[in-house]
């Protein structure tokens, strides 16, 4: 998106602090147990000041008035780390609204072109957009080619090209045509195009809890309550043992034990981390994807176009048979006449580059059928009954060994070596008889092999499904270095390894961009569709990359991973330090009443009073401290999820215990110079 850089400028802290007064709201901040906790002992503390003996204390006022103070600032930096949050969405989905004005759309009425506000259009309308224009509304091109600035929806300058046909016909309300004009049908009614959930995912108008989130929550306020009744109890030991305990000591225990620091993040790191998978240009419909993410364990890939350029490009004709190349080539091109994948127009390109032609009767009334990864053939059906295939070699042998032709002896060998050079050969056969074989070439993307060996080291087995033959999948298969192929492989295919690995108890991520991809990005527990793929799969998946860069896959893994360990070592930090707080705390209560409980405050904190004072002190600080680490995750390797854990738990765990010991007694030195 556009606004990367400006993300974290001053209008979203003075908006975040402004954010943080308004969310005292008690019926705001009831949503958030923990703090709500905290806020009821900030306003019993305030009613103190006023009331000194309200319930029976002898607490001086000045130290009611410190306490409610603390108690105070400590849920606005709570509010502030979750408004600090939700303000980059905000800010961003102002400037996609910015982008969302009413347009006006030239729709096809009959045989006559009316204008119309875009607020107008409906599902199955159909417009024209011309160079210049902004699209109305999402829609699939149905006539055309056009070339299309989507820098308001992605941040991408360069122009992309959309074409009726194919997987590159999906357009997005509020692009503007660059050249050229396309008829479009509109594929949204107003207020569910893809701007309308961008804007509300980025907003978080749809954030709801996600299931790690609301079991979290669940242990986080059984805590809470376990401590609450716990310090309520006290008082009744304390008149045991003939110790008056005091009402704003008993609140600051309270607070001190129960999870504030997690409490007050954990909505934080949520949207942080959605917010972070944002700003990488991909869109994810819901937390619950982003979270899935970090628990994959495995990938399906698919070659083409993913691990592989994917612009597969036809750069030699051969003759098999004895035939002829020139025969190939008018053969090859006659399949692909209205053919309009890259690999059909790449076939009538190379046939003019050698310099051989067709006959252009010969196609004239001829039926065109379209490529399909069920037959994984294109072709003709000629006027005068011939009929003209091209397509992968196992499929073509099957369809000529039916209607009784023979294979040509050499075609094997040829179409064995482009297999092994990793190139996809297409046989080309008219009838019963196979003329020969067209090399689409393909090159495997850099990095790629770096990027599976840091899969592996994540645990993560990476598995690619093509629709190519088995000696080009393993060629390129072994080239990225990816740990399993699945060659020929139909969309049913795709389903089905996922559904194995679901079955085995796998969490299954998966990228696809075509219709047929659709039912598998659906079963996927996360599918990331490709933003120039078509409607379908963008409906299917939960994820769309507004980029279309089907590898980033990876990296929406790794965040995952990151907002479930950032979640984790925070909890772990936050529960950690009650321990030294126990060791504040409890000796200071306890010393006020009996002065030979001294002997337990092995902190040697100045006076009972500021020993609490310093544990309440660091038990608010640390929420801003930690804001940074909430919003930016914590430091990420590419290790096995149980190693990650162990080190996580030895870092955040021990860090947890020690670091309050340190800070309290700090606090407590300053302090104690007043109290
Ligand atoms: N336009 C076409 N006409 C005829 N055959 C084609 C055409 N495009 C591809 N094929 C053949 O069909 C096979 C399957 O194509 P499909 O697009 O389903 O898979 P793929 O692109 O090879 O693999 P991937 O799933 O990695 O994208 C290809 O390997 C090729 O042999
Ligand atoms: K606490
Ligand atoms: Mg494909």
């Amino acid at each position: 998106m556009s606004q990367k850089k400006s993300m974290m400028n001053g209008t979203i802290v003075r908006n975040a602090i402004k954010e943080s007064f308004l969310k005292l709201d008690p019926r705001v901040m009831i949503r958030n147990p923990i703090m709500f906790v905290v806020e009821i002992g900030f306003i019993i503390t305030l009613f103190l000041i006023f009331v000194p003996g309200a319930f029976g204390g002898e607490v001086p006022v000045w130290f009611n008035v410190t306490v409610s103070l603390i108690l105070l600032l400590t849920i606005l930096f709570a509010n502030f780390a979750e408004a600090l949050a939700e303000g980059r969405g905000k800010a961003q989905a102002d400037s996609l609204k910015k982008t969302k004005k009413e347009i006006t759309a030239n729709k096809v009425v009959g045989n006559a072109i009316k204008k119309v506000p875009s607020t107008e259009l409906r599902k199955g309308d159909i417009v024209v957009v011309s160079q210049g224009e902004l699209i109305p509304s999402d829609g699939v091109v149905i006539e055309g080619l056009a070339s299309i600035d989507e820098s308001a929806i992605t941040g991408e300058s360069a122009p992309v090209i959309k074409e009726a046909g194919g997987d590159f016909s999906s357009v997005t309300g509020g692009t503007r045509v660059v050249s050229d004009q396309i008829k479009v049908r509109i594929t949204s009614d107003p207020g569910e195009t893809f701007l309308d959930r961008m804007i509300s995912l980025v907003e978080g108008a749809k954030r709801q809890k996600t299931p790690n989130e609301i079991a979290l929550n669940t242990v986080l306020i059984s805590l809470t309550l376990i401590f609450l009744i716990v310090v309520v109890t006290l008082p009744f030991f304390g008149q045991f043992l003939n110790i008056k305990i005091e009402v704003p000591m008993l609140i600051a225990l309270l607070v001190c034990l129960i999870p504030t620091t997690i409490g007050g993040l954990l909505s934080a790191i949520g949207i942080a981390g959605m917010d972070r998978v944002t700003q990488f240009n991909v869109l994810a419909m819901s937390g619950k994807a982003v979270e899935a993410a970090g628990d994959i364990n495995t990938i399906i890939l698919d070659k083409t176009g993913t691990i592989t350029y994917g612009n597969r490009m036809a750069s030699e004709f051969i003759a098999v048979g004895g035939e002829k190349e020139a025969a190939v080539a008018e053969w090859a091109a006659i399949s692909s006449i209205k053919d309009e994948t890259p690999e059909g127009r790449s076939v009538l390109e190379l046939m003019t580059k050698r310099g051989f032609s067709y006959h252009d009767k010969i196609a004239e009334g001829g039926e065109f059928v379209e490529f399909k990864a069920e037959t994984r053939m294109s072709g003709m059906n000629l006027i005068d009954g011939r009929i003209v295939r091209k397509g992968a070699v196992d499929a073509v042998k099957k369809w000529v060994t039916a209607q009784g032709g023979n294979i040509p002896s050499d075609l094997d060998t040829k179409s064995d070596k482009v297999a092994s050079a990793g190139g996809t050969p297409l046989a080309v056969a008219v009838d019963n008889k196979i003329y020969g074989v067209i090399y689409l070439k393909d090159t495997v993307k850099p990095g790629m092999r770096e990027r599976f060996e840091q899969m592996r080291q994540m645990g993560i087995k990476t598995v690619m499904c093509t629709g190519d033959n088995p000696l080009t999948a393993a060629t390129i298969a072994l080239e990225a270095g990816v740990d399993d192929y699945i060659a020929e492989s139909t969309p049913e295919d795709k389903i089905a390894v996922i559904r194995k690995e679901q079955a085995e108890g796998k969490l299954v991520a998966m990228t696809g961009d075509g219709t047929n991809d659709a039912p598998a990005l659906a079963q996927a527990d996360v599918g990331i569709a490709m933003n120039s793929g078509t409607v379908a799969a963008k409906e299917a998946a939960n994820m769309v990359d507004l980029d279309s860069d089907p590898s980033k896959i990876i990296e929406v893994v790794a965040i995952g991973k990151q907002l479930l360990m950032t979640r984790g070592a925070l909890t772990t930090f936050s529960i950690a330090n009650d321990i030294a707080k126990y060791f504040a705390i409890i000796p200071a209560m306890f010393m006020i009443a009996i002065p030979e409980m001294s002997v337990l405050n092995v902190m040697r904190l100045g006076s009972p009073m500021s020993a609490i004072i310093s544990a309440l002190i660091f038990n608010a600080i640390i929420i801003p401290l930690l804001i940074p680490l909430a919003m930016k995750g914590v430091a990420y390797k590419p290790l096995s999820s149980s190693k990650l854990l162990q080190r996580n738990l030895f870092v955040y765990g021990l860090g947890g215990v020690v670091i309050p010991f340190f800070g309290i007694k700090l606090i407590d030195l300053v302090i104690h110079l007043w109290v």
